[in-house]
């Protein structure tokens, strides 16, 4: 599949998102797409998806089954995850429950998708853009939210997906997903794509903790931090980042490991 002289903004008068993307991706193979925050990966994703049309240029060569994940799943709808992965089945032709039970969905199916937690909706929503084998998976910040078994899941879906000849798009702002074998990186950054190196390996003395505190306490909590050489990952403002999910997630995070490193979510 490939970006050919692909621009795209969000209205006539708007900025550029992306100028002049040039890129390709072969059969069977990952793309981990880096960037900071509003770099423009997601935008680059839906482009890639479909979801989106170019203002300029063409996208080439989309395969005819694109599984896409967004980064939030769309749960505003009245079905059950179970009636809604089975109706997806229907609609795209292949099975639901193999997916179900793989992601650990089983106990879920008789929940609306509106009550689902972020990370069981985030499952659904990965369990629907893999009921019909993708030629193109489309995964944008799949690690968000999940839990530590379907972190541990994605890894095996990707190879699952490029053994059979598919491709895998998948974004990444915080560098967590050096984890993927032969993956190539591309990163966004000023509107345009290029080819990037692999973010380092996490070292094996550090995790990631998240931590929420007042907004009005939120410099000092970073600056104090960082004196005590722990190194900020993200930041996020809940009532800005989150409005409609009415999500109550952490808004801090950081990595205690004394190791100064980059600072991927305020910007490289
Ligand atoms: N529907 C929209 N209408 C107008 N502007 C948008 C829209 N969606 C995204 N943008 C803007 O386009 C730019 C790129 O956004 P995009 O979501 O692609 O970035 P991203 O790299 O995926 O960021 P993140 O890591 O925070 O998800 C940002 O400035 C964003 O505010």
């Amino acid at each position: 599949m490939r970006f050919d002289g692909v621009w795209f903004r969000y209205g006539r008068r708007a900025d550029w998102t992306l100028r002049e993307v040039d890129a390709s991706i072969e059969p069977g193979s990952t793309v981990v797409v880096l960037g900071r925050n509003g770099a423009g990966k997601s935008t680059l994703l839906q482009l890639a998806a479909g979801v989106l049309r170019p203002s300029r240029g063409l996208v080439r060569d989309r395969p005819p089954v694109v599984g896409w994940v967004p980064e939030r799943f769309p749960a505003d709808q009245a079905f059950t995850a179970g009636d809604y992965l089975r109706r997806m089945a229907s609609l795209r032709g292949g099975a639901a429950d193999e997916w179900i039970e793989r992601l650990l969905l089983t106990e879920h199916t008789g929940t609306r998708l509106s009550d689902l937690s972020k990370g069981t909706a985030q499952k659904v929503g990965l369990a629907q853009a893999l009921i019909a084998r993708p030629g193109l998976l489309i995964l944008d910040e799949p690690w968000e939210g999940l839990d530590s078994v379907a972190r541990t899941l994605i890894p095996e879906i990707v190879a699952e997906v490029t053994a059979e000849g598919g491709m895998v798009l998948v974004s990444d702002h915080r560098g967590e997903i050096a984890g993927l074998p032969d993956a190539i990186h591309w990163q966004v950054s000023d509107g345009l794509v290029s080819p990037a190196s692999a973010p380092a390996a996490p070292s094996s003395g550090e995790v990631v903790i998240e931590v929420k505190v007042r907004r009005d306490a939120a410099s000092q909590a970073v600056a104090r931090l960082k004196a005590e050489g722990h190194q900020i990952l993200d930041v996020r403002d809940i009532a800005v980042s989150q409005p409609q999910q009415g999500r109550s997630g952490p808004a801090w995070t950081s990595t205690p490991g004394g190791s100064p490193g980059r600072e991927v979510g305020g910007g490289s």
